[in-house]
């Protein structure tokens, strides 16, 4: 199915799962859809390996965490979030060199806590793995010394793609 993209967000910099200055991180992309979901992209490469072919279990944790976590701003931008709690449920091995979706929602908001949930689209379309994640809300100078309007978090100017089709 096509889903419309509105908008694709910043990065952080240095961040292991969409950091372009991170030498050893997922170099995700994440996308608002019209839908309300947010749709991240990764390419898994050998070294996302714990069984060879096959992505460790810890990496597809961290893309979901951070799908469910980035879909809070979508509604406002203004929301941070720290990760209190995940469960993943892993449903089928994720291979390496593969383009992968993840696809991350909001369940639940209240004035300090966000609750949402997550899925590892496959190539083929096969769900490899699902979550739920609840977060905290939190400052973004409570989380980290460094400013918003620093280097840190970074519109990255990609071309934005009209659709994207899982
Ligand atoms: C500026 C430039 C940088 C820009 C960003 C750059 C890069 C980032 C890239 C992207 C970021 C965008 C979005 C990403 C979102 C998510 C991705 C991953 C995020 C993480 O990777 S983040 C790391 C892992 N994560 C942590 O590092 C948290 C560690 N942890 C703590 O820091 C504390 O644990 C804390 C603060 C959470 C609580 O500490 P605390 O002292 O405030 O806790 P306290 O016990 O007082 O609870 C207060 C009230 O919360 C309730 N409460 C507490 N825990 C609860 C739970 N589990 N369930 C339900 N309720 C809970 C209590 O029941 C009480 O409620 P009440 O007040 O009503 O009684």
């Amino acid at each position: 199915m096509k889903h419309k993209v509105l908008k694709k967000q910043n990065v952080g910099r240095r961040c292991i799962v969409c950091g372009t200055d991170n030498d050893l991180g997922l170099k995700t992309s994440f996308y608002e859809l019209e839908n309300g979901e947010l749709l991240a992209v990764c390419n898994t490469k050998d070294w996302h390996q714990s069984y060879p072919g096959r992505v460790h279990g810890g990496i597809s944790a961290a893309l979901l965490d951070e799908t469910i976590g980035r879909a809070i701003s979508i509604n406002d931008e203004t929301i941070w979030g720290v990760t209190v709690s995940l469960e993943i449920k892993y449903k089928k091995p994720v291979p390496t060199d593969q383009q992968i979706k993840i696809v991350g929602r909001i369940t639940k908001e209240n004035r300090k806590l966000f609750e949402g949930s997550g899925e590892i689209i496959l190539e083929n379309g096969d769900i490899a793995a699902t979550a739920t994640g609840k977060y905290m809300k939190m400052p973004i100078s409570q989380i980290t010394d460094e400013e918003l309007e620093g280097d840190e978090w970074i519109n990255t100017e990609d071309e934005l793609p009209d659709y994207i089709e899982f």
